[in-house]
């Protein structure tokens, strides 16, 4: 007999953090690992079902999953007839963290175990999690179609092991030798309510069979089905509680919270299909992860067919977990098949109609979830208004907003209910940063009339302006472009009687002003927009949006043609007043080239922007200090 060749591996850094602290973990929900194992078993199962459509001779028989424990030798055997893993997947699988959020996670980790565990509690760790409860695992793989099988061991520190192994049926057999104060995972009982509690929604039958230990248990070595076994998304809603609905969405979302939503029907008619979909309670962490899987899964009556298909639902809905299930769809449908399939097309569109509806309902019954969700989704949902032209104004009407009017959110309706007399706008302010918008000095003017200006900080925000240029015929308008309509606009604010640089001395500031930037800066001009600041920077009405410039400038979009801005000056303020005395004085342009310099500079400052020379600016500065302590 040839000698088994067994190589020895270490686990990638990351996996070795995680490890770690699997094996000293104090963390009080260990029996979370069974839920692992029986969810990585049921996706295999389904995995080999799919393929089995256009293979039969993959699959043999019915699937399930069987769960033993032995008391004597102190195992618990989790075994699966699914798709099983050839030697590169038991490396790129066990070895590897695949998930880029898992990554994430470990980055996170503090080494302060009780921080950690709590992460665990929020993120999950997949497979790893069996190192809480074991201080050896035997994984025995053997992949469907191959003729190998192979034996990954570890005992959960620094490395693993691979051998060629025997076995006879496609599948994976995971055993695990039960650390001592891990024992109650061997107990009946105990297997029995971790599995209704977790898995109780699994598709497939799990069996459970107790060997050794009390043998006054009759019905020891018998395999007994434990689970519902059918899929929850066929039963009626009636019979599935809170609780069900919230394990099956962890499993099949991947999730570890609760979903905020649970929306399951059947639609029968024209089409045929099932819906059972959530939306997460917390943003998953790579929401924002283009290469992001688990999307919600397709499944064909009952056959997991995909769960990366872009054609399912929108992008802009790529939080939402869950499965939808076709009986119209060909069971031999590829994957490749799905792109472009009216069935599919017509499908996507009735269920995001359906979820946009939903969300409708919800903002009107109860506010408060609703603006939950948005809080955490409505980044992504505003990339909808943008891509899915069809649903633009929905959106946009369940669309909320941080705004200078009120300390929550907004709703558009909302804010056009508060408009004021003779304003036809809906007035935004762009910027990365929300607090930073909140200070920013165009919204001095608006404020003091109290009209209220949208605080926009997502990414988002300035590519969907420029695809929806107004609210129930109401533009939106940004308020660092263009000339402000301020004064003709009913405010709150009295007859503004505070003291301002006379208009001739004003103009004479203003030409001296564009002498010294020459084209620096396009126009020099007195503000309405400013009421404690001196300066500010806007952009000229016809170009663009300074917010969205300077992104486009960050990804090298404009060739590094930023246009020249408008330069806003408030004539009641102190220093512009003492400016405008002295702008018509001999010589006035030496003497007042610093200052002048220095308040354009400030301006920019204030955007966030680089200024062009920061030694010159500095100097300037120490002038100006030095003088006003003299
Ligand atoms: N019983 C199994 N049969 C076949 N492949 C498996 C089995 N168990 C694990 N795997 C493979 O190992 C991978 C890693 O499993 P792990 O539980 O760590 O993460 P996951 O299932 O991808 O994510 P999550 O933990 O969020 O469920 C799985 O994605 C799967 O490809």
């Amino acid at each position: 007999m040839s000698e088994v060749k067994t190589e020895k591996m270490g686990f990638e850094a990351e996996v070795s953090r995680l490890l770690h602290m699997m094996v000293h973990s104090v963390y009080s929900d260990r029996e979370i690992f069974l839920r692992e194992l029986i969810s990585n078993a049921s996706d295999a199962c389904d995995k080999l079902r799919y393929e089995a459509l256009t293979k039969p001779d993959l699959a043999s028989g019915e699937f399930g999953i069987a769960i033993t424990a032995d008391a004597d030798a102190k195992t618990l055997t989790i075994e699966d007839n699914g798709i099983g893993m050839d030697r590169d997947d038991l490396i790129a699988n066990l070895g590897t963290i695949a998930r880029s959020g898992t990554a994430n996670f470990v980055d996170q980790l503090t080494g302060d175990s009780k921080k950690d565990m709590q992460l665990i509690g929020q993120f999950g760790v997949g497979f790893y999690s069996v190192f809480m409860v074991a201080d050896m695992v035997h994984v025995t793989t053997k992949k469907a179609g191959d003729e190998h099988a192979w034996l990954w061991s570890s005992a959960g520190e620094g490395s693993y092991e691979i051998a060629e192994a025997t076995k006879e049926a496609a599948g994976t057999k995971i055993v695990l030798h039960m650390k001592d104060d891990a024992k109650e995972f061997l107990e009946r009982f105990r297997l029995q309510k971790i599995i209704t509690t977790y898995s109780d929604h699994i598709a497939v039958p799990i069996t459970l069979a107790i060997n050794g230990g009390d043998k006054k248990d009759d019905d020891a070595d018998e395999p007994k089905v434990v689970n519902e076994g059918s899929a929850i998304w066929t039963r009626p809603k009636s019979e599935i509680t809170d609780e069900q609905y919230a394990e099956f969405y962890r499993h099949v979302g991947h999730g570890f919270d609760d979903p905020s939503v649970t929306l399951h029907y059947k639609v029968e008619g024209m089409q045929e299909y099932t819906v059972l979909l959530f939306v997460p309670t917390k943003q998953p962490m790579d929401l924002f992860d283009p290469a992001r899987k688990n999307r919600v899964k397709l499944y064909v009556k009952r056959v997991f067919i995909t769960d990366d298909s872009d054609d399912l639902l929108p992008g802009w809905l790529r939080f939402m977990r869950g499965v939808v299930d076709s009986q119209d769809l060909p069971l031999n449908v590829s994957r490749e098949m799905l792109q472009n399939n009216p069935t599919l097309e017509r499908m996507s569109k009735a269920i995001t109609k359906r979820v946009l509806s939903e969300f409708e309902k919800l903002a009107e019954k109860d506010t408060e979830k609703f603006e939950a969700i948005w809080g955490e989704f409505g980044a992504v949902i505003k990339e909808g208004i943008y891509e899915d032209f069809e649903r633009r104004d929905a959106i946009l009407k369940i669309a909320r907003f941080k705004s200078t009017g009120v300390d929550g959110w907004t709703s558009l309706a909302d804010y056009v209910s508060r408009m004021k007399d003779k304003q036809s706008a809906i007035y935004y302010i762009t910027g990365t940063d929300a607090e930073a918008v909140k200070r920013s000095p165009q919204l001095e003017g608006f404020r003091a009339k109290g009209i209220e200006v949208l605080l926009l900080s997502d990414a988002v925000d300035d590519f969907w302006l420029q695809m929806a240029p107004d609210f129930e015929g109401k533009p939106f308008k940004s308020i660092t472009r263009g000339a402000s309509e301020l004064k003709d606009i009913a405010g709150d604010d009295k007859e503004d009687e505070s003291e301002k640089a006379p208009e001739g001395e004003l103009a004479k500031l203003t030409a001296l002003m564009k002498e010294v930037f020459g084209d620096k800066i396009k126009d020099v001009r007195a503000s309405d927009r400013l009421t404690t600041t001196a300066a500010c920077l806007v952009a000229d009405d016809s170009g663009m949006d300074m917010h969205m410039e300077r992104i486009l400038k960050a990804h090298n979009q404009l060739g590094g043609a930023i246009s020249a801005k408008i330069l806003e000056i408030n004539p009641g303020h102190a220093v512009i007043r003492k400016l405008a005395e002295r702008a018509g004085d001999k010589g006035a342009i030496d003497t007042l080239a610093d200052p002048v310099l220095l308040l354009l500079d400030q301006a920019k400052i204030l955007e966030g922007d680089e200024l062009d020379d920061t030694a010159a600016f500095a100097r300037r500065l120490s002038a100006a200090m030095e003088k006003g302590l003299a």
